[in-house]
């Protein structure tokens, strides 16, 4: 599975959407390391903190159906930029998914940006600092 692909994996899963507040469409698509790909959208709520990103829909559906092991996350939106993951969604990650871990920013005008899992969220609390 190539970068192209899962780009327009995390764009098929971003058409689903669920954003009447915000408007603001994010698609997510998660490959395990046997090629299986879980895909993640934008849940939005009435009750506005119960909004859940497509990069923890994704993460979340991979790993309640038992697939713990990640090789790629890539995340798509229409930024300016490519879209970065808010704070919430570095720290599942960082927690969930290998330090080395290859995570591909994008947007709909085809810029990209890749850096791993450590480079999202430098210093991360960890589950190593619960306990002595
Ligand atoms: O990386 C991001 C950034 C934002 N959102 C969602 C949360 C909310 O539904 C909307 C606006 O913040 O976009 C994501 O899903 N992923
Ligand atoms: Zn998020």
């Amino acid at each position: 599975m190539n970068v192209e692909q899962m780009i327009i994996e995390a764009k098929a899963a971003r058409e689903l959407a669920y954003v009447p507040y915000s408007r603001f469409q994010v698609g997510a698509a998660l490959l395990t390391k046997d090629g299986k790909i879980y895909r993640g959208c934008n849940i939005e709520n009435a009750a506005y903190s119960m909004c859940n990103c497509a990069e923890r829909t994704a993460l979340f559906k991979a790993y309640s159906e038992g697939d713990k092991d990640f090789s790629m996350l890539t995340v798509v939106a229409d930024t300016k930029r490519p879209v970065p993951p808010c704070g919430a969604c570095r720290q599942v990650i960082s927690e969930l998914c290998p330090k080395d871990m290859r995570v591909v920013l994008t947007n709909l005008n085809g810029d990209v940006q890749e850096l791993t899992v450590a480079e999202l969220l430098p210093g991360a609390f960890s589950p190593e600092d619960l306990h002595e």
